[in-house]
């Protein structure tokens, strides 16, 4: 008989939560059973997102570990900075399999925490155990571990799209530009000045300029891929649109390769993981073709003229991003086929 799980999710009442809830509606092995608000807590989740109403008749639960340890075997926290660096200590001590969407737990060190977050670092020890959760890089590491750090979106982005080309050294390490754009969901579901319809509706800005939060994040991952400090230029934009992201990197090519040398080296990296998806020559990825997926795809072409190797690589945020890819953490925790409930084709158009 197939195991089924019971989960609970910490920041239901958030884009990133709504979108577990979504998701984990049609998988077959996982059973929500605690959907969990600070600030809402004994109002019905439909209330707050009647799409839901008759899928979902939850009452918000409060954040209480034992109470989520009675109703459930594993929690996501899809919390904004800084909550579950609070919350996990306890969850854990519950024997809780915990999944961490937030940033808390990326970051080994705690000083480059502190440095990019501005906020109070988790302890060492959960950092140390916390298992970096990109599926088709340290999948093998998640499988039977009780506690993963989901990846950030732009992240899962750009690291996909750049690792096989960091570890075969097809790339000058010194060279890796990053220029990432994102719908406006990634900024979650609270409205502020700069992401409301007057402010975004026909406009395209850049923001966090050299100071974005994932930029360790990004290094930090490429450096141990590589074996040596990698630093990298990294800009982030605001796009007028829900979901998607698009990573547009640039990097000079060493070795003399060509575009369908880079084609071959990713068919070949990510053979057999399904959610990526290497395009042909001169075949653009766009955020449409992976919207509503756990998709990242990803295209290639290396200009001649400048040595330079341009890699497009598009997910949908809040899918591959984020629910998504903590479900296929999940699936590996698990030891389940770690595509199990997230066989969606890309909504188009
Ligand atoms: N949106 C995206 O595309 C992605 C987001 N992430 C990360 O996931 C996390 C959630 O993002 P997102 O869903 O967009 O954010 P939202 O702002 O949409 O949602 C945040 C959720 O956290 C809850 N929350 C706030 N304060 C607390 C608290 N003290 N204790 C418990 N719950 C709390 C909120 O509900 P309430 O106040 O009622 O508790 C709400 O449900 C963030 O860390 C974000 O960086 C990661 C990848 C992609
Ligand atoms: C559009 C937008 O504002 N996106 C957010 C992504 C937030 C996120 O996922 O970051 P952490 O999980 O690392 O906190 C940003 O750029 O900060």
């Amino acid at each position: 008989m197939n195991q089924t799980v019971k989960a609970a999710i910490i920041g239901s009442t958030g884009y990133g939560g709504v979108e577990l809830i979504r998701l984990l509606a049609s998988h077959p092995q996982v059973e929500v059973t605690s959907v969990i608000s600070s600030s809402t807590a004994g109002a019905p989740i439909a209330e707050g997102y009647p799409h839901l109403t008759e899928i979902r008749t939850d009452i918000l639960d409060d954040v209480d570990p034992a109470l989520i340890r009675s109703k459930a075997d594993v929690v996501f926290l899809a919390t904004p900075p800084g909550i579950a660096t609070k919350l996990i200590p306890s969850l854990l001590a519950e024997g809780l399999k915990v999944i961490d969407i937030s940033g808390d737990h990326r970051l080994k060190s705690r000083s480059e925490y502190e440095t990019w977050y501005k906020k109070e670092p988790a302890e060492q020890q959960y950092l140390d155990q916390a298992v970096y959760g990109l599926s088709e890089v340290y999948g093998e590491s998640v499988r039977g571990i009780d506690f993963v750090s989901n990846p950030g979106c732009f992240p899962t982005s750009a690291l996909l799209g750049l690792i096989p080309a960091v570890k075969a050294g097809f790339i000058d390490l010194s060279t890796i530009i990053i220029d990432a754009k994102s719908g406006v969901s990634g900024a979650g579901r609270g409205a502020s000045l700069g992401t409301h319809y007057s402010e975004l509706n026909e406009n395209f800005k850049a923001y966090k300029i050299n100071k974005h939060q994932h930029i360790p994040e990004i290094e930090q991952v490429l450096s141990d891929v590589a074996g040596q400090k990698v630093l990298t230029t990294f800009t982030t934009h605001l796009v007028p649109m829900t979901r998607g992201i698009m990573s547009t990197i640039y990097a000079t090519v060493q070795g003399g390769h060509g575009t369908e040398d880079f084609i071959s080296l990713y068919r070949n990296y990510y053979e057999g993981r399904k959610f990526v998806r290497v395009r042909g020559n001169g075949i653009w990825p766009s955020t449409k073709e992976v919207s509503g997926s756990n998709y990242c795809d990803i295209g290639f072409s290396v200009d001649e003229r400048t040595g330079r190797v341009t890699i497009i690589s598009v997910i949908d945020n809040l899918v591959k991003g984020a629910a998504g890819q903590a479900i296929q953490n999940l699936n590996l925790m698990m030891g389940w086929d770690e595509t199990l409930g997230l066989n969606f084709v890309p909504m188009y158009p």
